[in-house]
Formats: C-alpha cells, sequence, structure tokens
C-alpha cells in the first residue's frame, strides 16, 4: 500500500487555513505526486499579516532566554529529521540526497546559530561630547517581515531568513516559491510544535504575483527579505518604495567568474570549475557560469573539463550513484535548451552535452563551450542550469577585467598557486564572495552572504550581519 501524500496547509495566527489544493510535482518522475499544498489567496494572506502584526509587540517584549529557547527547540527538531526532510527535498527540488542532507543540517544548524546570537552585544555605548548625557545605540525589531524565497534552497533560504528575524524580535509571513511548498510547510510544523506563539510565525503558499504582492503592498508590513531572480526584484523594489517606503532587502541572480591561471593545479582548477558550474545542476546562484582561462593552460584545460562533464552521472537523486539531478522544472529546462541554441548561435563551441534526449525528460547533460566572447548573451545573462562557458584570455589583467565584465557580482574565483596572483584578484574582483582555490559556490552560515551590483541591494544576508535588516538603530540619549 503506498503511503498517504503528505498536504500543507497555510499557517494563519496558530491555526492550519485550507484553500485551493494543487499538487506539488518531483520534478525527477513528473507524474509523482511529492505533497498537495493550499493555496492562500489575497484574503487569508490579509489574515497572516494582521496575525503577525498583532502578535509582533508581544513576541518583541518575550525575554531572550524565551526566544532562544524557540529557536534551539526548532534547530533541534530539524536536526533530528535530516534524513526524512532530505528525502523530501531531494524529491520536491531534484537536488542530489547528499546536497539535501547538507541543506536541511545547514537549516538546523542557523536556527541554533540565531538562538546563541542572542547573546551577543545587543548595542553600543557612546561617550557623549556634552556634561551629563549618556549616549547609546539600541536596536529594535523591524516589526512584521515578508519573507520571499526562490526554489533552489527551498529549506536554507527560508531558514537564514527567518530565524534572524524572529530571534530579533520580528515576526514573519513566509511566502515560498511555488515549486516547492512542502520543505517549507514540513518547516512550519516544525516551528508550531516548538512552540511558537500563535501569529509569530505564518506560512502563506501561491502565486507570487498575489500571494507575494499582498506582502509588498500591505501597510502592516514594514520590510521584505527577497531572494528571486533581478526583474522580480526590482519590482519588489517598487512595491516596497511605492507602499509605505517599507525596508527591503534583495538578494538575485549571479553571472559568476572562475578564473584559471596557468599556473593552477589542473586537477583543483577542474574540480573547482566541474563544481561550480554543474553540481546542484547549475542552479545556484553562486554557480561559475563564466570560466576565463589563461592561454597556456586553456586546451589541457577544456579537454579536462568536458571529459569530467561528460563522465558526470545524471539520474534520480534518490540514487546514491547519480551525481546530476534533474532541472527542476519543464519551464527552467526549455530556458536551458534556448542558452544552448543561443551559445550555438553566437559562434560559441560545444565541448561536452549540448544535446537533449526528449525521452530524458527533466534531465539535461552538463552543457560547456568553448571559445565564448564576454559580449556574448551566453556570457552575459543568468542561466541558472547546467551551462556553463569557458573564454580565453591571455593574462591576469585582461582576466580581471573579463571578470568584472559583468552586470552582476555575487561571487567570483581564481585558482593560482600564486599568492600575489590571489590577493590581487580578493582585491580587484567586483564581487561580494570572492574564493581561491575553491568553487564559487558553497557559502557558510556564519559569513556575510550577498553580492554587489545586479546581484543585491540592502544589507548582507546571514552571520551577524543579518542583524542590520532586521533591526533598526535608535541612538538614546539620556541627560542627567
Ligand atoms: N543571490 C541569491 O542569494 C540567490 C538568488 N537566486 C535567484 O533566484 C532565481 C530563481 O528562483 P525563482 O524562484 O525562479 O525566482 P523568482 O524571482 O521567479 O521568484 C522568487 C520568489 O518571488 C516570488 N514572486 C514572483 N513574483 C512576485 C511578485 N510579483 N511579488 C512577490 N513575489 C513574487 C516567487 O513566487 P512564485 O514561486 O509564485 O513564482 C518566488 O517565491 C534565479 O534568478 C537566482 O539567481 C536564487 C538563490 C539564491
Ligand atoms: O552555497 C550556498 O551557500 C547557497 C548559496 C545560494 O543561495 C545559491 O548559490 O543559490
Amino acid at each position: 500500500m503506498s503511503s498517504p501524500v503528505p498536504r500543507h496547509l497555510n499557517l494563519v495566527g496558530g491555526g492550519w487555513v485550507d484553500g485551493d489544493r494543487r499538487a506539488n510535482t518531483n520534478p525527477a518522475r513528473p507524474g509523482e505526486t511529492v505533497s498537495e499544498y493550499a493555496q492562500a489567496g489575497p484574503e487569508t494572506t490579509r489574515a497572516a499579516i494582521a496575525a503577525a502584526r498583532a502578535a509582533q509587540p508581544g513576541w518583541a517584549r518575550r525575554p531572550v532566554a524565551e526566544r532562544m529557547a524557540l529557536l534551539d527547540r526548532i534547530g533541534t527538531a530539524v536536526l533530528a529529521r535530516v534524513d526524512e526532510l532530505a528525502v523530501l527535498l531531494a524529491r520536491e527540488e531534484g537536488k542530489l540526497l547528499a546536497e539535501a542532507r547538507g541543506e536541511v543540517t545547514r537549516a538546523g544548524q542557523t536556527f541554533r546559530y540565531y538562538a546563541h546570537q542572542l547573546l551577543q552585544p545587543a548595542g553600543e555605548v557612546y561617550a557623549s561630547i556634552r556634561e551629563n548625557v549618556h549616549a547609546e545605540v539600541r536596536r529594535r525589531p523591524l516589526g512584521v517581515v515578508g519573507v520571499v524565497t526562490p526554489w533552489n534552497y527551498p529549506l536554507a533560504i527560508p531558514a537564514w531568513k527567518v530565524a534572524p528575524a524572529l530571534a530579533y524580535g520580528n515576526t514573519v509571513v513566509l511566502k515560498p516559491a511555488e515549486l516547492v511548498p512542502a520543505s517549507a510547510g514540513e518547516l512550519a510544523r516544525i516551528i508550531v510544535d516548538a512552540g511558537a506563539p500563535p501569529g509569530v510565525f505564518n506560512l502563506v503558499f501561491g502565486a507570487g504575483r498575489v500571494v507575494g504582492e499582498e506582502l509588498l503592498t500591505s501597510p502592516d508590513v514594514d520590510g521584505v527579505s527577497f531572494t528571486g531572480g533581478v526583474d522580480t526584484g526590482a519590482h519588489v523594489a517598487r512595491q516596497c518604495l511605492a507602499h509605505g517606503n517599507k525596508r527591503f532587502q534583495l538578494e538575485m541572480g549571479g553571472k559568476n567568474p572562475l578564473v584559471v591561471l596557468d599556473d593552477a593545479d589542473l586537477a583543483v582548477a577542474v574540480g573547482c570549475a566541474l563544481d561550480g558550474s554543474f553540481f546542484s545542476t547549475g542552479q545556484r546562484c553562486t554557480a561559475s557560469s563564466r570560466i576565463i582561462v589563461q592561454a597556456g593552460i586553456h586546451d589541457r584545460f577544456v579537454a579536462a573539463l568536458a571529459a569530467a562533464a561528460d563522465a558526470l552521472r545524471v539520474g534520480d537523486p534518490l540514487d546514491p550513484a547519480s551525481q546530476l539531478g534533474p532541472v527542476v522544472s519543464p519551464d527552467q529546462l526549455a530556458r536551458n535548451l534556448d542558452y544552448v541554441r543561443i551559445g550555438a548561435d553566437e559562434g560559441a563551441r560545444v565541448v561536452a552535452g549540448g544535446t537533449h534526449d526528449p525521452d530524458a525528460g527533466q534531465f539535461m547533460r552538463p552543457t560547456l563551450f568553448a571559445d565564448a566572447r564576454s559580449d556574448m548573451r551566453l556570457a552575459r545573462e543568468e542561466i541558472f542550469g547546467p551551462v556553463s562557458c569557458v573564454l580565453r584570455v591571455e593574462d591576469l589583467d585582461e582576466a580581471v577585467a573579463v571578470a568584472n565584465d559583468t552586470a552582476y557580482g555575487l561571487s567570483a574565483g581564481i585558482v593560482t598557486t600564486s599568492l600575489a596572483a590571489a590577493e590581487r584578484f580578493k582585491r580587484d574582483a567586483r564581487a561580494g564572495i570572492v574564493t581561491v582555490n575553491l568553487p564559487t559556490a558553497g557559502t557558510e552560515l556564519h559569513l556575510p552572504f550577498g553580492g554587489t551590483g545586479a546581484s543585491n541591494h540592502g544589507p548582507r544576508e546571514q552571520g551577524t550581519y543579518a542583524r542590520d535588516f532586521y533591526t533598526v538603530p535608535v541612538t538614546c540619549y539620556t541627560g542627567w
């Protein structure tokens, strides 16, 4: 007998609220339903916002020990269910089981990290220029926070937004991406079971243009933390400014360069490029989608990377032998294949993958182009799939110029054995995250995360930097 399909409802003021049901399917087995979820619609979303508004002052006044204990219980509960949640995540997003386990673990650790952040100093004391005046800066919660998240990290991204928001005394309405409702639904159950007071955390499912839009336009939402595409991010920004001048934080796309210099260790370079370009099916905003290679190592590198890409086993994420899972959706697959055509039309040369067998469903071979140029769409536009390209350069100066020739600026990497080249790259690469002899993807939960240019707007996420978005500094002068 097959087990029942899990069902996820909206969470509003501590109660579970039904709505039009939709099926959430497995990208590896498109006919298979992973879960059902209830769409919120505008009315339920407004009720969730009202519940968050009502709960916020009380939550902010709870003793720090209570907020800490809640976050710690949430983190512990997530960590206790790593295997089960990883299977769910792999089935709804298509991430390999090992990667999914890593993501669930990171989500649990993130809640525990912010529990302990509450024991850090909460403000600063300054000397006053005036006599008999005490000057200090305190932090106040932002208020009600709308959290809007993408599909590629269904648990980690909600966790790294929701955990600091709750820790610093805010209440939350989370709207996850429509493609991945189940991970968010399980997180909501964990938060309720951990004892969150009603209204402190709310969850609404549904289309961004309906449910998300309510969060952007409501006068009762004080700030929106968004991760997603650049066009959606620009819309979020416009709406937040137009509707109450809300605070907003945008983490968006990337077209991240990986530079390989002649003095690089070839195996390290190939390993970094393979991981950065193709792991997680290239569905990472920190993916290396431009590989900038110096002429002396170029041909050996391209041949070795193409062979390594061709050798990757593409298959079901639940099969431990698989090294690459499916593309998340038919739309994303069509986009990837469009860019494969665009790259070929622009004159880049396919050296791995490049064709798609319709019988393969949403499984796509990793595709590598050589002979790309910086002015090609292939090298300028974010694809968000297992498609990467190699650009040849003569020296470090040209490599840095090509690396910086982008509107984005999330992550940038270099593979070199030269300390001087590495230091120069850390200084000159225009990106929020710079790696040396490591893939451009794969960051740590206690360090700031974010980019420059079109990749980011607003304060950094994660680590201690997260506090800057979720709190408002209040400067207090006391005369005596
Ligand atoms: N820099 C970073 O940290 C990261 C950036 N990304 C970026 O995310 C993108 C892929 O994710 P994807 O989910 O497709 O991105 P989208 O921008 O399409 O969607 C992101 C979220 O915004 C919602 N949304 C869509 N329209 C609106 C609207 N009008 N108002 C409010 N919310 C809305 C979506 O809802 P719905 O699901 O209904 O569409 C989804 O929850 C890539 O471009 C990638 O670069 C991804 C991960 C990390
Ligand atoms: O590796 C990470 O830390 C996740 C970054 C991320 O969100 C992404 O690459 O899409």
